[in-house]
C-alpha cells in the first residue's frame, strides 16, 4: 500500500523529488520506488549531446522516448532539459584539452560533478522547486534514503549493497552541497532485483534494454575516429624505452593511453605505452605487457576533493591510511596518502597535491584518471592523477634493468 512519505527536519519536508531519467531500467525503477513511497516525483531527461553518429542516428532520441514512455506509465510529469551548452563547456572542452595535453580524462566523473549534480540539481530546484534529486546510481549516503539539506549535517558517500554494481567511483567528485539533496533509491538493491521490479511493474521492455557503456554520447562509433574530429593530428615517434631506439610512428598522443598495446607496423614484438612525452610528442613504449616500466607503487595526484570534511587523521597527522583505485572495475589497494601541505620543504602553489604510496605496485597508473579513496564502506573522495612515481624499472626493482642489460 502507498504510504505518504516525506521527511521532516528543521521544519522543512522533502516532498518533491526530481528523478533523473535516462530511459534505462535503473532510473525507471528509482522513480517507481520513490512514487510507491509517496513522494511527488517528476522525471527529467537531460540532452547533453546533439550530434548524430555516422549513420545519422542520435541515441538520445531513443533514450528520451523511453524516458517519456516510462514517466507516462508511472503517471509522473516528464520534462526534457537541454544541457548541451553546459556539457560542451564543462565536460567536453576539458576532455579535448586533456587529450591535446596527452592526458586521459574521465568524462563520466566530470559529467556527474558538473552536469547531473550541479546543473540538473539547480535546474530542478529553481524551475519546479524540487527538494531533492534522485538518480538510478548504485550508491548510498549516510543519510539513508533521505536528503539532509536542512539538518546542517554532512553526508557521507557509501558503497552500494550490490558491490558489483557499486558506482561510487563515478560519484567521487560530487559536491557535498549536492549530496545533501540527493537520494539514491537503488543503494540497497541488487541489479537482479531491480530488473524483477521493473518487469513486475510492466516495464519489461525497459528491463530488456542493453546497458549503456562508457561515454554515453559516443555510442557505437570508433573512439579514435571520433576524437580525431576534434584534436589535430600531431605525429611523433614510438621510442623503445630500453634501447631509446625509434621503433615506429604514431598520429598523436591523444590516440594512445598508458598501458595500451601498440600495433607497430612491421614489428612482431608487442609494445605497450609506458609514458607520453607531450613536449616532443614521442611515446615511450615497453616491450611486454608486464614490463616493470609499466608498474609503479607511488602516485602523485592534484588537490583532493573530499566528499565529507577532510578525514581528521589526514590534516591532524598529515597522513591517511585508506584504500585506492583508479579504475572502476579494479580491486582496492591499501595505501597511505600524504599531503604536501605537511612537508615544510614544499612551498609551491601546488602544496595541496597528494602523494599516494601503494601497498603493491599497479600497472598503467594513468595521468588524468582519478585516484579514488575508500575507507571501509565509505568513498572519501578523489584527486586527479598528475603522474605515477618512479616505475619498478626506474628503481631497478629485482635488478630488472641490470638483468636486461646483461641479457
Ligand atoms: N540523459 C540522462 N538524463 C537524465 N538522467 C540521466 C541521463 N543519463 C544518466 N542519467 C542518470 O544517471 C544515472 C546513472 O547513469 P548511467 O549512465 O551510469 O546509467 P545506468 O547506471 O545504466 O542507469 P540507467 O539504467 O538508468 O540508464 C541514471 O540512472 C540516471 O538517473
Amino acid at each position: 500500500m502507498k504510504q505518504n512519505h516525506s521527511f521532516s527536519q528543521m521544519g522543512r519536508q522533502i516532498k518533491r523529488v526530481v528523478c533523473a531519467m535516462s530511459g534505462g531500467v535503473d532510473s525507471s525503477v528509482a522513480a517507481l520506488l520513490l512514487k510507491q513511497k509517496g513522494y511527488e516525483v517528476l522525471g527529467f531527461f537531460m540532452r547533453n549531446w546533439d550530434i548524430r553518429d555516422e549513420q545519422g542516428v542520435c541515441k538520445a532520441d531513443q533514450d528520451a522516448e523511453d524516458a517519456a514512455w516510462v514517466c507516462k506509465k508511472l503517471q509522473i510529469p516528464f520534462q526534457e532539459v537541454n544541457f548541451v551548452k553546459e556539457y560542451w563547456n564543462d565536460v567536453f572542452s576539458e576532455m579535448i584539452r586533456d587529450y591535446e595535453s596527452g592526458i586521459t580524462p574521465n568524462p563520466d566523473i566530470l559529467c556527474n560533478r558538473h552536469i547531473k549534480f550541479t546543473a540538473l540539481l539547480e535546474h530542478a530546484r529553481h524551475t519546479v522547486g524540487a527538494d531533492a534529486l534522485a538518480t538510478g546510481h548504485y550508491a548510498r549516503t549516510s543519510a539513508g534514503e533521505f536528503a539532509t539539506e536542512y539538518s546542517g549535517q554532512q553526508v557521507r558517500l557509501l558503497k552500494a549493497v550490490d558491490r558489483l554494481k557499486d558506482q561510487t567511483f563515478f560519484l567521487s567528485q560530487v559536491p557535498q552541497k549536492a549530496l545533501r539533496r540527493t537520494i539514491f533509491p537503488l543503494g540497497e538493491f541488487t541489479k537482479d532485483v531491480v530488473k524483477k521490479i521493473a518487469s513486475s511493474a510492466g516495464l519489461e521492455r525497459i528491463a530488456a534494454r542493453k546497458e549503456s557503456m562508457g561515454i554515453c554520447f559516443i555510442g557505437k562509433r570508433n573512439f579514435s575516429e571520433f576524437i580525431a574530429q576534434y584534436v589535430d593530428p600531431r605525429p611523433g615517434n614510438f621510442v623503445d624505452l630500453e634501447t631509446r631506439e625509434v621503433v615506429g610512428r604514431h598520429n598523436g598522443v591523444h590516440q594512445w593511453t598508458v598501458g595500451q598495446r601498440c600495433n607497430i607496423a612491421g614489428l612482431a614484438r608487442a609494445y605497450f605505452v609506458a609514458e607520453k612525452l607531450t613536449d616532443s610528442g614521442d611515446i615511450l613504449v615497453a616491450p611486454g605487457h608486464d614490463h616493470p616500466a609499466l608498474y609503479s607503487s607511488t602516485v602523485h595526484a592534484g588537490q583532493p576533493h573530499w566528499i565529507h570534511s577532510p578525514p581528521e587523521d589526514f590534516y591532524g597527522r598529515g597522513m591517511l591510511e585508506c584504500e585506492f583505485k583508479f579504475q572502476h572495475t579494479e580491486s582496492l589497494v591499501p595505501c597511505v596518502v600524504t599531503s604536501r601541505t605537511h612537508n615544510p620543504w614544499h612551498r609551491s602553489p601546488s602544496k595541496n597535491d597528494l602523494t599516494v604510496s601503494l601497498a603493491n605496485p599497479l600497472r598503467a597508473l594513468t595521468p588524468g584518471q582519478f585516484a579514488v579513496f575508500y575507507r571501509g564502506d565509505e568513498c572519501l573522495g578523489s584527486a586527479r592523477i598528475l603522474r605515477p612515481g618512479p616505475s619498478q624499472f626506474d628503481l631497478d626493482v629485482d635488478s630488472c634493468r641490470t638483468k636486461r642489460r646483461e641479457s
